[in-house]
C-alpha cells in the first residue's frame, strides 16, 4: 500500500535541505508530500525542488494541514511556531532543542500540546544514548557531564567577540564551564545538545557542561558521562561537520529524517 505523509519543514539550511532531499528520495511504500516554510527574502528560496510547496507564513502552513511540522531553523523559530502548531493539533518536531532551556517556553509548549492533544517531539540530533540516560536519571544520585569539542571553524565569530583571532588560535580555548541552561542559551547554534541531555537526564541546572574550541580536532566531538547507582556510561561521539554549516554535525539531518520515519512507522524505538 502506498501511503503519503504530509510534512512541513521550517528552514532550508544545512539540515532542512538534506531532510527534504532525503525524504523526496525515499524508496519504499512510504512517500512524502513536502512543504518548506521559508522567511521572505531567504537566500535559498530559489533552490527548492519543484514538487515541494513553499510557504512564507505560518498561516499558509496551517491551512495546508500537515500531519507533522519539522523545525530546522533555530531556537527563535521554536518560540515563534511551536505553541501555535501544537495548539492547532499539529505535532511539532524540534531540532533546536536549546529553546527548551527556557522554562517559560517549555511550559508554554507543554500547555499548547495538551490543549491541542498533540505532541512536541525532540530529536537526538548530534548525540545518542538518551534512552540510557533517561532510565539512569530516574535513580537519585545520577550525575551527568558533557564536553563539546569542536574545530575553530565552528567558533569563528565567538572567538572574534572574545578578542581572539581564529586563524592564530593554536591551543584549545575553554569557552565555557557551567550548566546546560546557560550553555544552550549562550550558544544557540552550537550547544542545543546540552539542553537535550538536560531534558532527558537530570535537568538544566544539574547537567555540567564544558565547551572547547580546539584547533587540534577536525570533527565535532561530544563526550557524555553518566554516573550513578545504576552504573556508568561513557560515550565519545566524533561527528563529521556538515559541509554547509561547520557548527552543525552532518548526522543531525539524518537524526531528523530518522525521527520523521519513526513518527509514521508502525514499530517504534522508545
Ligand atoms: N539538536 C541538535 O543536535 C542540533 C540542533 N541544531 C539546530 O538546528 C538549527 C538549524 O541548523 P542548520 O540547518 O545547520 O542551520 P542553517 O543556518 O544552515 O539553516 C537555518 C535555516 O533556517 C532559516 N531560519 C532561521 N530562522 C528562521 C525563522 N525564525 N523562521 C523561518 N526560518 C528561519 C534560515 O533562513 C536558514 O535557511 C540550528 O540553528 C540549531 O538550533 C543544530 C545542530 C545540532
Ligand atoms: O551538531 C552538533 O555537533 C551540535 C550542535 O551544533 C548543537 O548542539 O547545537
Amino acid at each position: 500500500m502506498n501511503v503519503k505523509h504530509r510534512v512541513a519543514v521550517i528552514g532550508f539550511g544545512s539540515i532542512g535541505k538534506t531532510v527534504v532531499n532525503e525524504l523526496l528520495g525515499t524508496d519504499s511504500a512510504t512517500r512524502f508530500d513536502l512543504a518548506v516554510f521559508q522567511r521572505e527574502g531567504s537566500r535559498s528560496q530559489i533552490s527548492l525542488p519543484a514538487s515541494v510547496k513553499r510557504f512564507i507564513d505560518l498561516d499558509g502552513v496551517l491551512d495546508w494541514k500537515p500531519q507533522l511540522v519539522v523545525e530546522a531553523a533555530g531556537q527563535v523559530a521554536v518560540r515563534q511556531y511551536a505553541p501555535i502548531c501544537l495548539s492547532a493539533g499539529i505535532p511539532f518536531l524540534i531540532s533546536s532543542t536549546g529553546a527548551l532551556a527556557s522554562e517559560e517556553l517549555r511550559l508554554r509548549i507543554e500547555v499548547a500540546a495538551r490543549s491541542g492533544t498533540s505532541k512536541a517531539l525532540i530529536i537526538s540530533g548530534a548525540i545518542g544514548a538518551l534512552d540510557y540516560l533517561s532510565a539512569a536519571a530516574r535513580l537519585p544520585g545520577t550525575r551527568v557531564t558533557y564536553e563539546s569539542r569542536k574545530p575553530i571553524a565552528a567558533w569563528r565569530e565567538e572567538l572574534r567577540e572574545l578578542g581572539l583571532d581564529p586563524d592564530a588560535t593554536d591551543e584549545p580555548v575553554i569557552l565555557f564551564d557551567g550548566d546546560a541552561e546557560t550553555a544552550a542559551q549562550r550558544y544557540p547554534r552550537n550547544l542545543n545538545v546540552a539542553a537535550t541531555l538536560a531534558l532527558a537526564g537530570v535537568g538544566m541546572r544539574d547537567t555540567a557542561v564544558r565547551v572547547v574550541a580546539d584547533p587540534g580536532v577536525d570533527a565535532n566531538t561530544h563526550v557524555i558521562t553518566v554516573e550513578g547507582p545504576s552504573g556508568t556510561l561513557h560515550t565519545r561521539i566524533v561527528n563529521a561537520p556538515s559541509l554547509d554549516n561547520p557548527k552543525t554535525s552532518a548526522i543531525v539531518a539524518f537524526s531528523v529524517v530518522n525521527a520523521i520515519h519513526q513518527y509514521f512507522a508502525p514499530l517504534q524505538f522508545t
